[in-house]
């Protein structure tokens, strides 16, 4: 079967620092490349950036928006300008391609993420080149995925993608930022991402004028995909061109190793797409139950209860300290378990006045940290 790699490119390496235009040059280069791969019998998907820095440009506008209004409208001008361009480009060497605008809204309910796992595949099987960006014009803030980096992670691991390309205006990760720190060391090669504490590498919060996530959400990024068994890279958008030469097994950049990829999708769906919508906290014998004895989260190990979730939302399991200890679906509301934690299983419908759930998060809707990487 052939490989599938999802690369994602950054506003800061599609626009010109210097005017805010398109970087015309790295964009034809880019597009070159990709349709070079696909000839070759990869299936490609590109993750881009660019809709509100381009609408930006077209409207003339020279800060950053600040509202999100402002910041919705600007993208919907950009969005369409940025699809013309690669519809431009990539016609010229006859590749078809699609646009694709998601939320996390549209992935968080299971039907709607297999749903999107069946057009990627439809589309990947015609030979199209997916171009997806978030749907900024219309997401809101609780259901955004807030940067592309998490998103293309996300559609890598929907994918089941063989490698990610995150590109971006730096050649690869540093131990801390190359423009604060003229003695930050490059990194080649993470092959757990404790490494990264080893290194001890710093982020800060700074990124180039136009980017959204800075380095972070890269190396959450590849957290996420490697977790899900994807090779990670990050690169410089400059030189696109220089994907071939890693898919060739040339040391560019700074190359995450993937995991073993998780053999439960559902799982990995639970852990890394969900939003948490409220945390439970467990006593010492029911985080030993759930960490170790792989048992499912009942009534009587549940200490506090914190936040306004309902029925089948997902939550965070912490142990005492609020340190994050799982992940999981929960089978009552948080106004059902405040009146029941503590509690046997056998007085639940005497307390509740109706038979409810055994469990509180069935084992099957349970991921505990070691079982998978969690954001
Ligand atoms: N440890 C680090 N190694 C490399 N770059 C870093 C590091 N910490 C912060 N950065 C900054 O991250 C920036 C890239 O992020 P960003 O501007 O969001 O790019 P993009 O638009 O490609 O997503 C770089 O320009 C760099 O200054
Ligand atoms: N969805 C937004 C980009 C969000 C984002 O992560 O930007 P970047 O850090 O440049 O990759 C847009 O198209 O402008």
């Amino acid at each position: 079967m052939s490989q599938t790699i999802v690369v994602k490119i950054g506003t800061s390496s599609l626009t010109q620092s210097a005017t805010g235009h398109l970087a015309l040059s790295t964009l034809a280069t880019l597009v070159e490349t990709l349709t070079g791969l696909q000839n070759q019998g990869y299936r490609v998907v590109l993750v881009s950036s660019g809709a509100v820095g381009v609408g930006r440009d077209r409207l003339g506008l020279t800060e950053r928006p600040r509202t999100i209004a402002l910041k919705q409208a600007v993208a919907a001008v950009g969005q369409g300008r940025l699809m013309r361009v690669y519809d431009d480009l990539f016609s010229t060497l006859k590749q078809p391609i699609a646009q694709v605008l998601l939320t996390r809204g549209d992935l968080v309910q299971r039907n709607g993420y297999v749903n999107v796992y069946n057009t990627f595949q439809q589309l990947l099987k015609l030979g199209v080149i997916p171009i997806v960006n978030e749907n900024d014009t219309v997401a809101v803030d609780e259901l955004k995925f807030g940067d592309n980096d998490t998103l293309s992670a996300l559609v890598a691991s929907l994918v089941e993608a063989d490698w990610l390309f995150l590109l971006t205006d730096v050649d690869r990760l540093y131990s801390a930022d190359p423009r604060e720190n003229p003695n930050a060391q490059p990194i080649s090669l993470v092959t757990n991402m404790e490494q990264l504490e080893e290194f001890q590498v710093k982020t800060g919060d700074s990124r180039s004028g136009w980017g959204t996530g800075g380095m972070i959400t890269k190396i959450e990024a590849a957290r996420i995909a490697t977790g899900s068994g994807v090779r990670t890279v990050i690169t410089e958008g400059k030189f696109p061109q220089n994907l071939e030469r890693i898919l060739q097994g040339e040391a560019i950049g700074t190359q995450f190793e993937p995991q073993n990829r998780p053999v439960n999708a559902r799982k990995h769906w639970i852990a890394n797409v969900l939003v948490p919508m409220g945390k439970i906290y467990l006593d010492a014998g029911a985080v030993r139950a759930i960490s170790q004895g792989g048992k499912s989260l009942l009534a009587a190990g549940i200490t506090e209860v914190e936040g306004g979730f309902n029925l089948q939302d997902s939550v965070q399991i912490c142990n005492l300290d609020g340190q994050e200890i799982a992940r999981g679906l929960v089978n009552y509301s948080q106004g059902e378990l405040q009146k029941i934690k503590g509690l046997h299983s056998d007085k639940i419908p005497e307390i509740l006045g109706y038979e409810g759930a055994d469990t509180v998060i069935h084992r099957d809707n349970l991921v505990v940290s070691s079982q998978l990487s969690i954001t």
